[in-house]
């Protein structure tokens, strides 16, 4: 069982905290100071364009790059000095696929389920209820590779769950997806901040699926340039909306807001 302390319990730390993060591909620095954190249960946009930084910041987050300049925690768990203790509370969903195109979803998923230790029944039951909750039931022996790209992406999400992870990153999930998929993934994704609690950082570039009550952390060319609720971000930047707010903190033109999607 998990101890808590005293200061714990008065404070509890955020679901995730990335504090003074640098880090550089030799020369090129693509993370500069990055400072930001997560508060548990709300849903947090990583809004930047291509190039800025997110998948550099995940991978860090994941413990694929060991964090050289600055320290994340994952409640309260530092990922370089507890690793354990910090991956057990996440659940990833990268930008490229990363399902076995030769096994069906259930293999998929009970390898998956075996890694984190989850016995083969519990694992089964699990793995029922995650596909019924991303709308999948009816594909379990099917083989990924006969899955759409927004099937896939549904495995992915609950493969992610599978540890039950409090906190949940998803990086551009929604991308190379028809409007339709995009705005069900999005639904998936809002649905278990909603019901189940879940804290998710959702990195995108893709400004029209970000809403009004969301938290945003705008990144640019590797450095934090906007940080909080949408209206207060808006306001900071002296804008009218969140598109606007973006156009001029990314140093762009603004597309007009009733063409949607990306800037
Ligand atoms: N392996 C690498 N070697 C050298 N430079 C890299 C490497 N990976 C990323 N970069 C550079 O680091 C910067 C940040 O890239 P990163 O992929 O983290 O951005 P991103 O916001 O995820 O963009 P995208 O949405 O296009 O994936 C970019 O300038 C990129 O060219």
């Amino acid at each position: 069982m998990q101890h808590v302390t005293e200061r714990e319990r008065m404070c509890p730390p955020a679901a995730l905290d990335v504090s003074g993060v640098s880090h550089s591909y030799g020369q090129k620095q693509a993370l500069t100071e990055v400072s930001f954190s997560i508060t548990p249960g709300l849903f947090t946009v990583l809004l930047g364009l291509n190039g800025a930084g997110k998948t550099t910041l995940f991978s860090l987050i994941s413990h694929l790059y060991n964090t050289r300049h600055g320290s994340i925690r994952i409640f309260g768990h530092d990922i370089s000095r507890r690793s354990g203790e910090a991956l057990r509370r996440l659940g990833i969903v990268f930008q490229a696929r990363t399902l076995d195109l030769d096994l069906s979803v259930y293999q998929n998923l009970s390898y998956h389920a075996s890694l984190h230790g989850i016995g083969r029944r519990a694992a089964r039951v699990r793995i029922a209820n995650l596909l019924a909750q991303v709308d999948m039931t009816n594909r379990l022996n099917d083989k990924a590779r006969s899955l759409s790209g927004g099937q896939m992406r549904r495995i992915e999400i609950a493969r992610a769950l599978l540890h039950r992870p409090p906190l949940l990153l998803l990086d551009e999930a929604t991308v190379g997806l028809d409007i339709q998929s995009r705005a069900e993934i999005l639904a998936i994704i809002r649905g278990l901040v909603a019901t189940d609690g879940t804290s998710v950082l959702w990195a995108t570039h893709l400004i029209d699926e970000v809403e009004d009550e969301d938290q945003v952390v705008v990144l640019d060319r590797g450095k934090v340039v906007a940080n909080g609720r949408v209206d207060d971000v808006v306001r900071s930047a002296g804008a009218i909306s969140i598109h606007q707010a973006f156009a001029a903190l990314a140093g762009l033109v603004p597309v007009q807001a009733d063409k949607g999607s990306a800037i």
